[in-house]
Formats: structure tokens, sequence, C-alpha cells
């Protein structure tokens, strides 16, 4: 059984307004589309994904080797037919779709569809929720009448569907329509309803995205982590500073290489995700370590980062030293931090400063570096 997952993304989001369709507009520093995408990505029972794009933002998404693209059309059931007829050349046995707007849908939540689909008879099922406010009829500011909200439901999405059932349906189907479950009903497809969940919310109007932004804020564990380091001074005629080999009079003295900023850093690390220290992970007693070049260690820590499905926000590396200056090597640390970590350098910060020649840096009797990281996990 495979089960595909077809986003579209194709709509123009008018109604949302901003510079750009609401897909691509900054949702708690990321764009709007990576949301849900990460959300499907993170999704249990989902084997592949494809993305509808307007024409115009071909190219707006970075490859990934689990994601396709097709181009949509006008409407909303145009762009998803485009998607069915790609996915068709190797066809799932389940789909389920989706508006890339609802950015708030979680993996859990996603996996669940999956599964219902993928383990009942039925081709077809959809999440809503029951219409719990009275319904008016209104003009010109006024009520003009009342309806009766028994067996009203708000539609939501992922809709799930057989996937030759709603590849058909949309076949036939002639104009558009407001979702994918009143293309099935219009084929004579029978289509159960799942309970829908109040934070699945549709960006759709300009205020929604500080709504979205609230739910998915409280999905998120934030963790800041703290580092601090010390080497002394020996023999030597460069130090090794946040993974760059700075000339100098003297070196840093260590079992490795003895770059301050990168233990700072990686003790940040550990410490933001609970994991101890880095003589836990790397023990000065064990010879292999001897010598060794420090972003060995920092590399570990950014695995095991992302292992506990940590993304690193931003980086705060000080170095507090007399001599050697810092700053005019600071870039090219900067660009070291960046290619060790993977994290883009704008969201990396190194500084220094001394301790206005009191204390042992003051003295010169070697550095230290403090470290702070932010860490971002997304709890679907
Ligand atoms: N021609 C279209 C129109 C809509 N959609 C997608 O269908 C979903 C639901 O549509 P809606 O919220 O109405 O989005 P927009 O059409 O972008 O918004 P608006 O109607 O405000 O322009 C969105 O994910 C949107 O990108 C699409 O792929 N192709
Ligand atoms: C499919 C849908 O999300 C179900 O609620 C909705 O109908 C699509 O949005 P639109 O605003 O009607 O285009």
């Amino acid at each position: 059984m495979t089960t595909a997952a077809l986003i579209v993304a194709a709509g123009r989001g008018t109604r949302a307004g901003g510079d750009c369709p609401k897909q691509w507009q900054p949702l708690l520093g990321r764009r709007v589309i990576d949301w849900t995408l990460d959300a499907f990505l993170g999704a249990d029972g989902i084997d592949r994904i494809l993305v509808v794009l307007h024409p115009d933002d071909l190219g707006q998404l970075a490859p990934h080797p689990r994601i396709t693209f097709t181009t949509g059309g006008a409407t909303r059931s145009s762009s998803v037919r485009n998607g069915l007829e790609a996915l068709a050349s190797d066809p799932p046995d389940h789909v389920l779709i989706h508006d890339v707007a609802r950015c708030c849908t979680k993996s859990a939540y996603i996996a669940y569809i999956a599964y219902k689909i993928a383990n009942t008879d039925l081709p077809a099922l959809a999440p809503a929720l029951p219409v719990t406010d009275a319904l008016w009829t209104g003009a010109e500011g006024q009520v003009t009448g009342t309806r009766d909200r028994t067996g009203l439901y708000r539609a939501q999405t992922p809709q799930a569907f057989d996937f030759k059932t709603i590849l058909a349906a949309h076949q036939a189907h002639e104009g558009d329509a407001a979702d994918d479950v009143a293309v099935a009903r219009a084929a004579g497809v029978k289509v159960a309803i799942l309970d829908g969940d109040e934070d699945n919310l549709k960006i759709t109007h300009p205020h929604d995205f500080a709504r979205a932004e609230k739910i998915l804020g409280n999905q998120m564990d934030i963790r800041v982590g703290s580092g601090f380091d010390v080497h002394r001074f020996g023999p030597g005629d460069h130090c090794m500073l946040c993974g760059v080999a700075v000339p100098h009079d003297r070196g840093l003295q260590g079992h490795s290489d003895a770059d301050v900023g990168l233990h700072a850093l990686a003790d940040a690390i550990y410490g933001g995700l609970a994991q101890g220290d880095i003589g836990r992970h790397f023990p000065p007693s064990d010879p292999q370590w001897k010598g060794a070049e420090s972003h060995i260690f920092l590399r570990h820590a950014v695995a095991l980062a992302s292992e506990l499905g940590f993304k690193i926000n931003n980086i705060d590396v000080t170095l507090i030293c007399e001599r050697p200056k810092i700053t005019p090597h600071a870039p090219a640390m900067q660009a070291a931090l960046s290619e060790i970590t993977g994290i883009a350098p704008d969201r990396i910060s190194v500084k220094a400063t001394t301790s206005e020649r009191l204390g042992f840096t003051g003295r010169e009797e070697g550095i230290a570096a403090q470290a702070v990281v932010t860490l971002v996990k997304t709890c679907a």
C-alpha cells in the first residue's frame, strides 16, 4: 500500500494580502509552505509528496528527495486535477489532498488520516468540525434571518481518497468546486467524516497569520544552551579559534587542538539538549582524541541536535582575550562555523572582548570563550 500527499499551493492568496502569495509569506521565521511541508515530511504513512505550484513560483523550493513538483491551474480544482494526473504515472493506492495554507496541521494528525484511509474499505474520508455557533443570514450590517445548524460541518483538509476513485471523479468533473469532497460526491462517492482539529486553520485573511503563529508557537520546544571554556597559553605560533588558525606568538594547550571557541559552542549545544558536555561524549582520558581537530566535536553536537529533532536557530560566540586580536578574523570564523554547522552565516555571531587586563585573560595566561545557542523543535 502506498500513500501520496498532494499539496495544492498554486493559489495567489488575494484575500490574505501581502507582497506575495500567502504560502511564501513569513511565519515565525520561516515561510508558510515550509511549516506545511515539514508536517507532511514528519508524518508516518506518507510515502511521497507532490506540491502543485503556480508557474511563476517554480524554483522557490529547494529540491528534496521525497518531494516532486507540478504546475497548477486557474482554480483549486484544476490544480488538484493537474496534481492527480502527475501522480498517475506511478499511481499510489491512496492520496491525501491538502491546502498549503493549512500550515498548522500536525504530523500526528496527518498520520492518523493516512492510517484511516489505508485501513478502511471506504473510498473517501475527510476531517470536519460540527458548526457550533448560531447561523444567521445578513445584509448591509443587519441580521436578515437565522438558519438551522443541525448537521452542518466546517470542512478541513487533508481529505483522503482511494487514488483511482478521486482521479476519475476529477476527470469527470466540470468547473470549480469548494473542495475534493464536493468533486467526489458529484461522482457518487460516499465520504466518511473524521473528527477535525480546531487548530487546523486555513490562512485566508490577514489576521489568520497571527492566529497561525500562536498555534505553531505553542507547538514549539525552544531551548537555550550556554557553554564556557578556557585554555591556557603555551609554546606555539598560532591559536585555533572557531575553526580558524590565527597567527600568534603562543599557542593554546589542551588535549585536542584546544579550540576554545568550538568547545564552548559544542557545550552550548549539548547543554541546550540536556546531553551533558563535550567531556562526556569525548573523554579526555581517551587517547584517540589527543590532538583531535575540534570541528569533530562540534559536528557531533550538531548531528545529535538533528537526531533529537532540533534545528539550531542561531549561535553567538564571545572570545575573551587581550591578544590575538579577533575582529580581523571574525568573518573567517563565522564562515568556518557556518561550514561546520550548516547554519546560514547571518545566524552566526562571533565577537570578542578583553577583560580590561584583569584576571587570567588580562594577564594573557589563556583565552576564555562563551557561547549561546537557541534550538527549536516543532512538536507535531
Ligand atoms: N488556482 C488555485 C487556487 C488555489 N489553490 C490552492 O488551494 C488552497 C485553498 O485555496 P485558498 O485558500 O482560496 O487560496 P488562494 O486561492 O491562494 O486564496 P484567495 O482565494 O484568497 O486568492 C490553497 O492552498 C491554494 O494555494 C491552488 O493550488 N490553485
Ligand atoms: C478545501 C477547503 O480548505 C475546505 O475547507 C476550502 O474549501 C478551500 O478554501 P477556499 O477558501 O474555499 O478556496
